[in-house]
């Protein structure tokens, strides 16, 4: 069964919220799932914000059980997908928990259509290839190797190039891959988010189920 951790900061807003929409929507459409929560900067044992509670009641969802967690070892290990609500909690998780790179998406990424997926990771690719090849650099400037320094600058003139055509044709995909945090804004807001994780989670229900009927 697939095991899916949304993670946001506080986890008492935006994940806790997205963890129980999947869950009703999963047993909806009897899909089976396990789905957990939790913040990367979360206290233990928060209950949810009211706001949380009340929108997530206009959907038929008693919300008020919920407890915060902070991310761990264990859930991380537990998870077949981790799913952050922005980049920062992406780029914070993979810097804490590199062994899980390749499960690891923001949650608007992951149910991007594949042409823009592709391009996003195709950006990581070149992000990861530009810091090698100026550790390179780096080090052969320090050995005073000049033939080697400059064949490396013009191979990073060539990444960056390929860098910035393809920032420009990204840059707007990626500005719509948060899910804004409601904390502290109005019972609005928090329906707004509410809305955003719904249409995303449905996008993400699609996408497991196509996998599965692929994989059989
Ligand atoms: N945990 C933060 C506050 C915080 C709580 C919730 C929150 O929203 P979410 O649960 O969506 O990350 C963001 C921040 C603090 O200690 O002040």
């Amino acid at each position: 069964m697939k095991k899916i951790l949304f993670v946001c900061t506080g986890n008492t807003c935006r994940s806790p919220m997205a963890e129980a929409l999947m869950r009703k929507k999963a047993a909806e459409k009897g899909i089976e799932l396990e789905v957990r929560s939790a913040g990367v900067t979360a206290l233990d044992g928060a209950e949810a914000t009211e706001a949380a509670v009340r929108v997530m009641e206009e959907k038929g969802i008693d919300h008020r059980s919920h407890r915060s967690r902070a991310v761990s070892r264990d859930l991380v290990e537990w998870a077949d997908l981790i799913l952050t609500m922005t980049s920062d909690h992406r780029k914070m998780m993979a810097q804490s928990y590199p062994e899980a790179a390749d499960k690891l998406y923001t949650l608007k990424e992951y149910v991007l259509p594949d042409a823009d997926r592709e391009k996003l990771e195709e950006l990581q690719r070149l992000q990861v290839e530009l810091e090698t090849v100026r550790a390179m650099l780096e080090n052969e400037r320090e050995q005073g190797n000049r033939s080697r320094v400059e064949s490396l600058q013009k191979q990073m003139e060539e990444i960056e190039k390929k860098y910035r055509s393809l920032w420009r044709e990204v840059s707007g995909i990626l500005a719509r891959t948060d899910v804004p945090d409601p904390f502290g804004g109005s019972e609005e807001n928090y329906r707004q988010c509410r809305d955003v994780l719904d249409a995303e989670l449905e996008k993400l229900l699609n996408r497991l189920q196509n996998s599965s009927t692929e994989e059989r």
